[in-house]
C-alpha cells in the first residue's frame, strides 16, 4: 500500500510563488530585454534595476522552471518565451498575464470573502456597477483590458477560424469584439466573408486600428452598441467568445434569445468559453474560471456544455453540437 506524499498539496498551495515569478519577469520587461540579446547577471541586474540580493536567484528561478535558459553565465529567452513574452514579437500574449500581476493577482487574494459573501471583489464591489463600466473609465485599464482579451484568445480564435464550416456562410459579427482579433482570424482566413465587431463605443478606435494593421478596413467594420440596450448586427453567423459566463442566469438567456433574433434561418450561433466538463470534475481551468467571474463579476459564472445546449434548445435553437478549440477552450455551435 503506498503513502500519500503531501507533494501536490505544498505545490498548489504554494504556486503563488513561481505564479508571481513570472509575473514580475513580464513586469520587469526581462523577456523583451532579452530577446535584444543575452544577456549575464551583472548586465540584468543594471539594465532592469534589480537589487543584487535577490537577482540572481530570481532568474536562476525561472531556469528552473523551464522560463529562461543560462549558458555559461549567458541567460536568454526559451523558445516559448520568445515567442510568446517577447513584447515586440506580434505573437506576444503577455497582455493577459500583465492583467493577472495588476489586477487579478490583488483581487484573487480576497476569494474567501467572495466565496462567503457571493460577491466582486474589487474596490467598487458593493455598488451595482458593471465591471467594463468601471474598468473603462480610466484609459490605461482600458487599453491593458482589450489588448489582455487579444491575449488569452488568440490561439482558440485561430482554431475557430480553421474549425468552423465558415464555407457555408458569407457574413458574421462578433459579439463583444474587443480589439476583433477573432473577427480578423476569420476573414484573413476567408477571402470570401465580410464581417462585423460589435462592441461598446469606447472600444472601436482599437478595433479600428487592429483592423487597418491587418489591411481588412475592406471587409472588417465596426458597430458601436450595448448588448442589453441596442439590437445586435444581422449576420449568417453570430459569434459569442467569453461574453454569456460574465452574466447571470437571466442575461445569458437574454443575450442568446438577441442572437436568435438577428440571425436568418439556417444561420449558427458560436459560443466559446472554457467550458467544464459535463460532469464538473476534470476542466479546472474552467471551473477556476468561474471562480475568477465570481470575485471580477455582479453574476457571471461559466458552465458546462450540456448547461449551455440546454438554453440554446430553449431558446429554440436546434442541431448543437460541442468541439473542443484547444486546451481548455471549446465551442458550441447552434442553428437557428
Ligand atoms: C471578456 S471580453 C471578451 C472579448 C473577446 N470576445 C474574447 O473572447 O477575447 C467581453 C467583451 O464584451 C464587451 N462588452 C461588455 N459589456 C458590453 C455591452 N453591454 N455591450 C457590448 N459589448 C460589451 C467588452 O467591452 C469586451 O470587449
Amino acid at each position: 500500500m503506498s503513502i500519500p506524499a503531501p507533494d501536490r498539496i505544498l505545490q498548489t498551495g504554494l504556486a503563488f510563488w513561481s505564479s508571481k515569478v513570472l509575473l514580475s519577469a513580464l513586469e520587469l520587461d526581462l523577456f523583451t530585454e532579452l530577446a535584444k540579446a543575452p544577456a549575464n547577471l551583472n548586465a540584468l541586474t543594471e539594465r532592469l534595476k534589480l537589487h543584487p540580493r535577490g537577482a540572481q536567484d530570481f532568474l536562476d528561478a525561472l531556469v528552473s522552471m523551464g522560463f529562461l535558459e543560462r549558458h555559461e553565465g549567458q541567460y536568454q529567452n526559451t523558445e516559448e518565451t520568445a515567442l510568446f513574452l517577447n513584447r515586440d514579437h506580434p505573437s506576444y500574449i503577455g497582455s493577459i498575464l500583465e492583467l493577472a500581476n495588476h489586477h487579478l493577482y490583488p483581487v484573487w487574494g480576497r476569494l474567501t470573502d467572495a466565496i462567503k459573501s457571493g460577491k466582486p471583489q474589487h474596490d467598487f464591489a458593493d455598488g451595482n456597477e458593471d465591471v467594463y463600466s468601471i474598468l473603462y473609465e480610466d484609459d490605461d485599464k482600458l487599453a491593458q483590458f482589450i489588448s489582455a482579451m487579444s491575449g488569452v484568445s488568440k490561439t482558440s480564435n485561430g482554431c475557430i477560424a480553421r474549425q468552423f464550416p465558415w464555407s457555408h456562410f458569407k457574413t458574421f459579427a462578433d459579439i463583444g469584439t474587443a480589439e476583433g482579433d477573432l473577427a480578423i482570424q476569420v476573414a484573413l482566413s476567408h477571402p470570401h466573408l465580410t464581417g462585423v465587431g460589435f462592441d461598446l463605443e469606447r472600444i472601436a478606435r482599437f478595433f479600428n486600428h487592429n483592423v487597418s494593421q491587418h489591411a481588412l478596413s475592406d471587409r472588417l467594420h465596426y458597430v458601436s452598441g450595448d448588448f442589453f440596450v441596442d439590437p445586435l448586427p444581422r449576420a449568417d453567423v453570430i459569434l459569442m467568445g467569453h461574453i454569456l459566463h460574465g452574466w447571470d442566469m437571466g442575461k445569458k438567456q437574454f443575450l442568446i434569445k438577441k442572437a436568435f433574433e438577428a440571425l436568418p434561418e439556417g444561420g449558427a450561433l458560436v459560443v466559446y468559453e472554457s467550458l467544464i466538463d459535463d460532469d464538473r470534475r476534470e476542466n479546472t481551468h474552467g471551473l477556476l474560471m468561474s471562480l475568477n467571474m465570481l470575485v471580477e463579476t455582479q453574476g457571471g459564472f461559466d458552465f458546462t456544455g450540456a448547461d449551455c445546449c440546454s438554453w440554446l434548445e430553449a431558446a429554440g435553437f436546434s442541431g448543437t453540437r460541442i468541439e473542443h478549440l484547444q486546451g481548455a477552450d471549446s465551442m458550441v455551435i447552434a442553428i437557428k
